[in-house]
């Protein structure tokens, strides 16, 4: 488990002083993989370079394993670096050696046999889907392949904690499958802690159980994706299919305000069980006629996860609304003004 509670760190400049993270605190628990977001300068790159110990916070505690690490120096801060991976920004692999040969530059540094640290350099690549690699250079690499084996570097020293700044920027859909796949890979196989640093919202979708927004050097949002999907959020605005502005509903009707629907709502869905079932279900439990206007369906992770605009006929439409409800779905309906805009 990570625990970062109240970081701060300031830039000093030009006669003027720069804030770029504003007590942050966060739990990342052991085995997740958490996805810090936000716009550019929001402070997501300082953040993890703190968290990675290479840059020291002005206050505030980063606990890996209940150890605070910013009260550390000497040999025991770096014995407390190796129990944190990084794979770093951009491309970081030296390019003189090999990719077995930068996989075994960590465990050259803390001393390994050689037998051992063959055995562990395999193991690693493996683990990456790059044994048949260990031989070639960086140059003979493509960009998905050298992120994958700055990834097999950074789990070397068994770290506890895998800090990921951006890996999938500058890769192509395909690429940035096979670097997720491996990522999500070392916390499922390894137990890991994932802390990945990333603009985009594709890689919250796919592989991230928990996200942290930051804006302004605060973190504005923070917890399971599937929770914070499930309400108002930036993070269910960021990630789910947008409801279209409603259409094609001119002649609204002056009693109930909702023109040819006795009432239109937003409604969110989680999980097979709901996306499949419970419209039609409420449709028919309640006899009501239910369009859909707008919104789609997309997947977080494993789970599918629905956004729908519905449109409702029928004397029941509250009851078919108020049972969706009840039965896990998250419905927000339309107001009059949002209809007759
Ligand atoms: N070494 C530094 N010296 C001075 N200012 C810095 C330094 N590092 C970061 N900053 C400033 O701190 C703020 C946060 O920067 P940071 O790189 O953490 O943001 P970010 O969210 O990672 O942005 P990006 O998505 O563009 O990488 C910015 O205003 C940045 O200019």
């Amino acid at each position: 488990m990570i625990t970062v509670e109240n970081l701060v760190k300031t830039f000093r400049g030009r006669g003027e002083t720069l804030v770029a993270l504003d007590g942050v605190s966060l739990e990342v628990p052991q085995g997740t993989v958490c996805g810090v977001v936000g716009q550019s300068g929001a402070g997501k790159s300082t953040l993890a370079r703190c968290v990675a110990l290479l840059e020291k916070p002005d206050a505030g505690a980063i606990r890996v394993d209940g150890t605070d690490l910013v009260s550390l120096s000497g040999a025991a801060l770096r014995a407390a670096r190796r129990k944190i991976g990084v794979v770093p920004q951009g491309d970081s692999l030296l390019r003189q050696r090999t990719a077995a040969g930068n996989v075994a530059l960590p465990l050259e540094s803390a001393g390994a046999a050689r037998l051992q640290r063959r055995a562990r350099v395999l193991e690693l690549l493996e683990l990456v889907g790059l044994a048949d690699k260990a031989g070639a250079y960086p140059d003979q690499l493509s960009g998905g392949q050298r992120q994958r084996v700055a990834i097999a570097r950074a789990l070397a020293g068994s770290p506890s904690v895998l800090l990921a700044d951006e890996p999938t920027s500058a890769l192509d859909p395909e690429t940035t499958a096979s670097v997720l796949g491996v990522l999500d890979r070392a916390r499922a196989e390894l137990g890991v802690t994932v802390l990945i640093v990333t603009h985009d919202m594709d890689v919250v979708r796919r592989i991230c159980d928990d996200v942290a927004v930051l804006e302004k050097g605060r973190v504005v949002e923070h917890g399971r994706v599937l929770d914070l999907v499930a309400r108002q959020s930036r993070t269910a605005s960021a990630l789910l299919p947008t409801t279209d502005q409603i259409t094609g509903l001119s002649s609204v009707d002056s009693d109930t305000g909702y023109g040819r629907y006795d009432r239109i709502a937003d409604v969110t869905l989680v999980g097979f069980a709901a996306v499949g079932a419970l419209l039609p279900e409420a449709s028919t439990r309640f006899g009501v006629r239910l369009a859909v206007l707008g919104g789609g369906l997309t997947r977080l992770a494993d789970t599918p996860v629905a956004r729908f605009r519905v449109g409702l006929s029928g004397d029941r439409a509250d009851a078919a609304l108020d049972f969706i409800t009840e039965h896990g779905g998250v419905v927000r309906r339309a107001t009059r003004e949002e209809v007759a805009a």
